[in-house]
């Protein structure tokens, strides 16, 4: 039985893991932390992590980029390991983040999904032969109009295995809105859409001369993101220090 920390259990992602957990015999989620420390489910739940004395194996952290430092720090101290899942980290945030890792089992990923994680891969064939040929790259991001961060953290974890793949250096570009000027071979767009209830859709397109070549990938509910944070944890749980991510989770 993996015992679980869900950190931001009263969220959107901590409510949908929580129904899942309840569900599955080899879980259990033994206490959650969250801003408004209420119980909703049948774990205590503490206002700071700091307060959560209760024993457990591993976090799942779905909370808000301003809870990620308190957590950090409390993980190295505990040697607990955590399955980091919030977005919208900070580059000070993304150090501290290998900083942890050097104490104890961190695994951290913008998408927990299969299919955003099998994207990332294939993005990269396709980068390899369509960036030199002159293809313009350029990523458009979709999402309910509660999200507060932009762009998301998928859509930089996609931009970033775009230019990984490549030689040449690429810079990013969010916004042209104050700019007379054209496009930059070596960039790459990249545009955030807000509304409704949206789950979450990320768009990759390479454009070229007479040709585009796009690849889509849409979310349909947030319960994939919760099933491949509970096989995150099921994986992280027991393991010692060191920097994990949904590759070693997912056999690709
Ligand atoms: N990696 C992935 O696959 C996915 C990542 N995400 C990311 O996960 C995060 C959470 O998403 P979602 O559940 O939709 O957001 P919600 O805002 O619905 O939930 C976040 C919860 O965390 C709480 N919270 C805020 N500050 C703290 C704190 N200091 N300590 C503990 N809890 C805190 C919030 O409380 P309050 O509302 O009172 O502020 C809220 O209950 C986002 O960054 C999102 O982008 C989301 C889906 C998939
Ligand atoms: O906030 C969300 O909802 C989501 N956030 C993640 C992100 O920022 O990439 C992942 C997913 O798209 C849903």
């Amino acid at each position: 039985m993996v015992k679980v920390i869900m950190h931001g259990c009263n969220g959107k992602m901590g409510q949908v893991i929580t129904r899942l957990a309840a569900a599955d015999p080899e879980m259990e989620i033994v206490a959650g932390v969250d801003m408004r420390a209420q119980a909703l489910n049948d774990y205590p739940v503490f206002g700071d992590i700091g307060e959560c004395g209760v024993e457990a194996d591993v976090v799942i952290d779905f909370s808000n980029a301003a809870a990620v430092d308190r957590l950090l720090d409390w993980c190295g101290e505990k040697q607990m390991p955590v399955v980091l899942c919030t977005t919208g980290l900070s580059e000070e945030q993304l150090s501290k983040v290998e900083e942890t890792a050097k104490k104890t089992a961190l695994l951290k990923s913008a998408n927990m999904s299969l299919g955003v994680n099998l994207l990332m891969k294939l993005l990269q064939d396709a980068a390899k032969v369509l960036a030199p040929e002159g293809f313009d790259m350029e990523i458009v991001e979709r999402h309910h109009n509660q999200k507060v961060d932009a762009p998301s953290g998928t859509a930089i974890a996609l931009a970033d295995s775009l230019k990984e793949a490549l030689e040449e250096d690429y810079a990013y570009v969010y916004d042209r809105s104050g700019q007379r000027k054209k496009r930059d071979s070596h960039e790459i767009g990249i545009s955030a859409v807000r509304g409704g209830t949206i789950v979450g859709e990320h768009e990759v397109i390479f454009a070229g001369e007479d040709e585009v070549i796009e690849f889509k990938h849409t979310a349909y509910s947030k319960a994939l993101f919760a099933k491949g944070a509970v096989a995150a944890a099921k994986f992280l749980a027991g393991k010692g220090p060191g920097r994990y991510d949904m590759s070693d989770v997912i056999q690709l």
